[in-house]
Order: C-alpha cells, then sequence, then structure tokens
C-alpha cells in the first residue's frame, strides 16, 4: 500500500528536513503545492484532504486553520506547533513516554509532535515521578542550551547574516519565565506545577542539552545518583532511541566538558546522570530538529502509518 502525505510549511525549517526524511522512505507518495500557492486556502485544503497524512509545519495560527480545513475522516494529522500539545482530543507524539503512549499514537489520527526542551525534559524526570522517587509537588528548575536553528528561519536568518557582536555569545531567553513548552512540560512530566525553565540560544546551528538540577533531600525515596541513573536504564531498556549513559562515565566527556552535538544528525536522545548523594543533574543531550522536530515528526508518521518506527531514520 502506498500512503499519500503532505507537507503543509514545506518551506519552512521543519518541514524542508521532514521532505528531506520523506525522500528516503518507500511506500509513500510526497504531494507538492506550488510554491506560491503555498498559502493559499482553497490550494491547501484540497492537499489536506487528498492525503492519507499531512504534516503541519506552521505558525500556531496556521495550524489551526489547517485542522478546521478538514473535511473527510480519513486523513492523519502530525502537528509540528504548540497548538494542540496539551489537547485532551490530541495524542502527545512522545511513544516512550509510558508504556501505553505508543498505542495511543497509533491509534489517533490527530499526533502533535512535543517540543524540543520539552522532551529532554519529560524524558529525564517523568520516570522518578511515576516511580515516585521524586514528589509530583517538587519545585522543579530546568535549563537548555540550544542551536539557533531551533528559533526557524528568521532566527537562523538573523545568526548566518549578522555580524552583530551580541551575537557570538550565549542568550538566555523566555526570561519572563513563560516560556511556550511549560504547559507540556508540566502536564506530562506529572508535575504539579511548571519548572522555572530558561533556555539560552548559542552560536551554533544545532544539539539540545535540557538540564535539570535536583536536590535528593526533597525527594520522597531516599536515592542516591547511581540509583536514579540504574531506574531510568531501566525505565527506557527496550526503547531504541533512549540511551541512558552508564554513572560517572567519564569517557562521555572531553577533557572534562559536554559536547552537546554528540546526537546531531541522528534521532537518538542521550541522557546523563550526574552528582552524588546531595545534588544530581540530570542532562538530555539531543539534536533539536532530529529527536526535537523532524526526527520525532518521522518517527511518529511510523507508529501511525504502520512502518518500522525507524524507517528513514538514524
Ligand atoms: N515540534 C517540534 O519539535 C518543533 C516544532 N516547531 C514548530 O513547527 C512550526 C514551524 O517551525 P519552523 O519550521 O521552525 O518555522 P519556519 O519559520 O522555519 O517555517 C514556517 C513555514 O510556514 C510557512 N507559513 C506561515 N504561514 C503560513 C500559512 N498561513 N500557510 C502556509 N504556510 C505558512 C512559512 O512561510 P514563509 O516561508 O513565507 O515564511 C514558513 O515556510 C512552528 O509552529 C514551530 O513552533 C519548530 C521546531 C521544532
Ligand atoms: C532557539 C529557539 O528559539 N528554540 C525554540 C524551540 C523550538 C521548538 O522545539 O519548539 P516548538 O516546536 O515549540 O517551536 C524556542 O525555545 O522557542
Amino acid at each position: 500500500m502506498t500512503y499519500t502525505i503532505f507537507v503543509d510549511g514545506q518551506e519552512g525549517t521543519t518541514g524542508l528536513q521532514i521532505h528531506d526524511y520523506l525522500s528516503k522512505i518507500s511506500n509513500i507518495e510526497v504531494l507538492t503545492i506550488e510554491p506560491e500557492k503555498r498559502k493559499d486556502y482553497e490550494a491547501r485544503k484540497a492537499l489536506i484532504n487528498e492525503a492519507d497524512l499531512v504534516f503541519l509545519c506552521l505558525p500556531d495560527s496556521a495550524s489551526r486553520e489547517a485542522v478546521s480545513m478538514l473535511s473527510n475522516n480519513k486523513t492523519k494529522i502530525l502537528d509540528a506547533s504548540t497548538a494542540f500539545r496539551t489537547h485532551p482530543e490530541w495524542s502527545y507524539g512522545l511513544p516512550e513516554l509510558n508504556k501505553n503512549q505508543r498505542s495511543k499514537i497509533q491509534h489517533s489520527s490527530r499526533v502533535s509532535v512535543p517540543g524540543c526542551h520539552a522532551t529532554g525534559f519529560i524524558l529525564a524526570i517523568q520516570p522518578l515521578i511515576a516511580e515516585g522517587v521524586i514528589p509530583g509537588d517538587y519545585p522543579s528548575t530546568c535549563y537548555a542550551l540550544t542551536g539557533y536553528s531551533g528559533g526557524g528561519k528568521k532566527l537562523i536568518a538573523e545568526y548566518q547574516n549578522s555580524n552583530r557582536e551580541q551575537l557570538f555569545a550565549p542568550r538566555p531567553y523566555a526570561l519572563h519565565l513563560n516560556h511556550k513548552h511549560l504547559p507540556e512540560m508540566q502536564l506530562y512530566s506529572g508535575l504539579s506545577s511548571a519548572p522555572l525553565f530558561t533556555p539560552i540560544v548559542g552560536n551554533y546551528y544545532k544539539g539540545d542539552a535540557v538540564c535539570i538540577p535536583l536536590f535528593p533531600r526533597l525527594f520522597t525515596k531516599n536515592v542516591t545518583a547511581r540509583e536514579v541513573q540504574e531506574l531510568l536504564a531501566a525505565y527506557y531498556e527496550d526503547e531504541r532511541f533512549v540511551r541512558v549513559i552508564p554513572y560517572d562515565s567519564e569517557a562521555y566527556l572531553e577533557e572534562g566538558y559536554f559536547n552537546l552535538m554528540q546526537c546531531n544528525d541522528t534521532n537518538n536522545v542521550d541522557i546523563f546522570v550526574f552528582g552524588h548523594n546531595e545534588q544530581i543533574l540530570l542532562v538530555s543531550r539531543f539534536d533539536n530538529l532530529g529527536k526535537g522536530a523532524s526526527g520525532a515528526a518521522i518517527q511518529n508518521m511510523n507508529i501511525m502509518l504502520g512502518f518500522d518506527e525507524s524507517t528513514g531514520l538514524q
């Protein structure tokens, strides 16, 4: 069986990369829109309703509009925007979340692709809450270091076409403490309040390290950093895209420094547990355009269409 696929937003950062992945997958036919018609309501509506599966790689408002264009029961939607990530009728496209999530995605025709920072945060902290190690009302904090491609065409152009001195140094942002990923970070991690989250964008293309400092004295169970690593390793034992790095493994550092680009061009997430009995630092590392965006979108498509989950992915 051949499935027809349409990417609405095909010329954007996420859309272009999804096209790259799709070009390597068989059993699909990609429907394209003429470039000058890519924002034409009727032209988009026709293709959205013709396709078996549509990727929405658009701003939130255009995603909502695209969903309102649906007039059939066949088309499955995978939305990359923030518009539906906590919507009760949509499935959250993080198959590794728990034992039921993969099947939820498989049986759903509306799936949202998680935000990049949210992916790293939830994968690292959720199992510790689910297993009763960290209480749901834990006052969590999180910071993330990310490449500028996460900001889409506009931020890429700013970094690549400007020599402004202030772009050379890392730049903290979302300093009103209201980053758009907070609702999904809270909901799917199982926390009763959102983390205090401060992302930092750097002058490099891609690579994300989401860091979560933790104080075991505030935990429900008395555990060491080594035991936290063991718990996470057991939780993700059967997951092909999530690797929990052995505790205390200097081999993964480069002369003592962390390389946050090491998962680039893969769909992998590496989770590290650093620290000792009094302080722990969890770090999730991944490609913000891979498992943080387009790779995750393709992984979800594979599940929704019944393909092997790693089809087209590295
Ligand atoms: N789920 C994830 O992990 C990630 C999701 N995203 C999300 O994906 C979406 C796209 O992000 P990104 O690719 O980085 O953004 P870009 O700005 O790079 O691309 C967005 C594209 O959408 C097009 N567009 C805007 N409005 C319309 C419209 N009404 N109809 C058709 N096309 C339209 C733009 O056109 P034009 O070329 O004319 O500007 C552009 O090509 C955003 O919602 C973003 O939040 C982003 C990164 C990761
Ligand atoms: C550098 C930068 O701006 N990054 C984006 C992350 C993009 C992403 O993954 O998420 P969305 O799908 O929610 O857009 C940000 O922090 O908003």
